[in-house]
């Protein structure tokens, strides 16, 4: 595989892609050309055929590519064919919010495991997960080998709570409070903030 120079951009659409044929698949397209693909999702082919050449010779010239096949890839390349367990940490509006879309578990992306020190949250059900105190995180992440975490707390204790993770063992953390988290570098954070979209439009409508 040749994706230890694949630029960011390349890797931030393949989920796009892999969405994409998700939902062609389920409306009983075979074959997808890079063209149909690419014009789904308002990207131009030669992109498409670039971003995906990174990982190999997908499809057929004239063509096109199969979409089961193109899927069971992009799953591989993706990891998603590993079917990651979640642990998230704050049940607030964020939190709850986030473990009540389904649309995650169907990447195989499972939020399993809340924690929250609310003691008024803690032993209640957030979905199908159960909210655990934040003393027994260790051993839910530890017994669950749990890789991937959510942050969803006030921004004071993220970091507080970023370590926390990191000590039982969590690799990548999808941080949403609004501060840049101090970790090693063999841990993986992708920040996300909903403002900046919004600021975004803002901004154009402005100039
Ligand atoms: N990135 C975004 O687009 C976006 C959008 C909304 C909120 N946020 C951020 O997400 C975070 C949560 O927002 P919210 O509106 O859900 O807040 P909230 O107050 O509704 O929920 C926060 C939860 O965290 C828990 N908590 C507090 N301290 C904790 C600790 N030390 N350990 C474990 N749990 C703890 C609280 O008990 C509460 O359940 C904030 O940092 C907010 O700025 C980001």
């Amino acid at each position: 595989m040749k994706n230890i120079t694949t630029p960011a951009t390349t890797v931030e659409r393949l989920p796009l892609y892999y969405r994409y044929l998700q939902k062609m698949d389920s409306q009983g397209v075979e074959v997808i050309s890079s063209k149909e693909l690419g014009d789904g999702l308002g990207i131009p082919s030669t992109q498409v055929r670039k971003d995906l050449s990174y990982y190999g010779e997908f499809g057929r010239r004239g063509v096109g590519y199969e979409v089961s096949d193109l899927m069971k890839n992009l799953e591989r390349i993706l990891g998603l064919d590993n079917n990651w367990e979640v642990v998230l940490v704050g049940a607030g509006n964020l939190g709850q919010a986030l473990v009540n879309y389904g649309g995650f578990k169907k990447l195989g992306l499972d939020i399993s495991y809340v924690l929250d020190i609310d003691p008024d949250k803690v032993k209640s059900n957030l979905g199908n997960a159960q909210v655990y105190s934040m003393k027994e995180l260790r051993r839910v992440v530890t017994d669950n080998d749990i890789r991937i975490g959510i942050i969803a707390v006030p921004s004071e204790v993220a970091q507080q709570v970023a370590d926390e993770l990191i000590d039982g063992g969590i690799k990548a953390i999808w941080n949403f409070a609004p501060i840049h988290l101090r970790v090693s570098e063999d841990i993986k954070v992708r920040d996300e903030d909903l403002s900046i979209g919004l600021i975004s439009l803002s901004y154009y409508l402005s100039n």
